[in-house]
């Protein structure tokens, strides 16, 4: 009865884990795509379905406002995710994205936009499968409409529209167990800016930790310490590419980007996302790079501030400089660019600089979901080579 929806789902059911019997793969084949629902699932009557142009300045807002008043909040109500407009727009148009993919339901009589959920196209590795993937997210009901089992609607009729594009498997996060996680990971926070931090109640002093000595403790060099370090340039999608799929490779589950999806996903767009590489300044190789995303959260009650500026661990490949002195620059210069906090989770091979450069673990955990797709086993996180928005 817990998890109702999930139970008639294509996914990993509890009752099924440990059972090697069970083989690695689809869970359902797929069908032809005119067998597939034609028309869009039925909603309550007073709503209707709409679909998100996010080239539109208009809808991209509504979808913005949305989410900043009704999406995600830690378990404590401190935090809900902010994310900008420029963010939605580069998170949802990415390359191969299907407009259909961006659904909504709107009030008929008001045409206010009270639901939303999302899909993007990915190549996903899976060990040795490469997989066309749905990568599913933002799935948003306004506060005013939750238990009306509007999220199992909006659920069906996002993978309805994924199938019609002949895509059967997706990718999913979530902050709640449900059946059954691909791996479960934990966020870590890295304090740059520990007197806010204080102020709004996320750290604490303790006896032995005065403001002072939380000052110095998260100090940090003004400046980077990686000789070569520069931001990333368009002429530098080739190099990029070829050091992620390398790096990428090594992992149990990861995309598989070519230039194209570099080129979207690791340029630097102010306030979005930040990418930094090295280049030798012998053989101008690139051997290096890092890179972090923007995403602010809206600070639910303070009289003090409104908003908490976040940086979030991206992907990186280092080859010839250490990943902790190269993690350690991506603080250096998010503090140069005023974050709050820099957040990781213990995926890939973050786990190698967590503690060393000060991370301390959060009391939430991501759990990852793969849909119509079984693993014989739960990885660990260190297997995982995928970071969704
Ligand atoms: C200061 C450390 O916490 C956060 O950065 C933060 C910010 N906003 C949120 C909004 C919703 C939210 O819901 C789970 C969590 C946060 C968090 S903690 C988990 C994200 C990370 N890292």
């Amino acid at each position: 009865q817990k998890h109702k929806f999930w139970e008639t789902q294509p996914v990993g059911q509890f009752k099924d884990v440990g059972s090697s019997s069970l083989p690695e793969g689809p869970i359902e084949m797929p069908t032809p795509i005119s067998e597939v629902k034609q028309e869009p699932y039925n909603l309550p009557s007073l709503y209707e379905w709409t679909t998100c142009d996010m080239g539109s300045e208009e809808v991209c807002n509504e979808v913005y406002v949305l989410l900043m008043n009704n999406y995600v909040e830690d378990d404590d109500n401190m935090f809900r995710f902010n994310y900008s407009k420029e963010f939605l727009q580069w998170a949802l148009r990415s390359p191969g994205y299907y407009s259909s993919w961006h659904v909504g339901v709107r009030v008929k009589a008001s045409k206010k936009l009270v639901a939303f959920i999302s899909g993007i196209p990915v190549n996903m590795r899976v060990r040795d499968q490469v997989v066309k993937m749905a990568e599913v997210n933002f799935l948003c009901v306004h506060k005013k409409l939750r238990s009306k089992r509007l999220a199992p609607v909006m659920i069906k009729e996002v993978t309805r529209r994924i199938h019609l594009e002949n895509v059967w498997q997706a990718a999913y996060t979530a902050g709640v167990l449900l059946p059954t996680p691909l791996t479960t990971s934990q966020y870590w926070h890295r304090t740059l800016n520990p007197k806010k931090l204080i102020d709004v109640g996320f750290s604490r002093l303790g006896e032995r930790m005065t403001m002072s000595r939380a000052i110095k403790l998260y100090k940090l060099p003004a400046t980077t310490l990686t000789p070569g370090l520069r931001k990333m340039e368009l002429r530098d999608v080739p190099a990029v590419t070829g050091l992620l799929r390398n790096y990428l490779s090594r992992f149990a589950v990861a995309p598989e980007f070519d230039e194209n999806d570099v080129e979207h996903w690791l340029l630097p767009r102010e306030n979005v996302v930040d990418s930094y590489l090295v280049e030798s300044q012998v053989t101008h190789e690139i051997t290096d790079f890092f890179s972090f995303y923007t995403l602010p959260s809206s600070i639910l009650h303070s009289q003090e501030y409104s908003i908490l500026k976040a940086a979030y661990t991206f992907y990186y490949v280092s080859t010839n400089t250490a990943l902790l002195q190269l993690m350690n620059d991506a603080l250096i210069t998010a503090k140069q660019k005023n974050f709050d906090v820099f957040n990781a989770l213990d995926v890939m091979e973050n786990e190698s600089f967590l503690k060393e450069l000060k991370f301390g673990q959060g009391d939430g955990q991501l759990y990852y979901y793969l849909y119509n797709y079984r693993l014989s086993q739960a990885l660990k996180p260190s297997e995982l080579g995928l970071v969704l928005l």
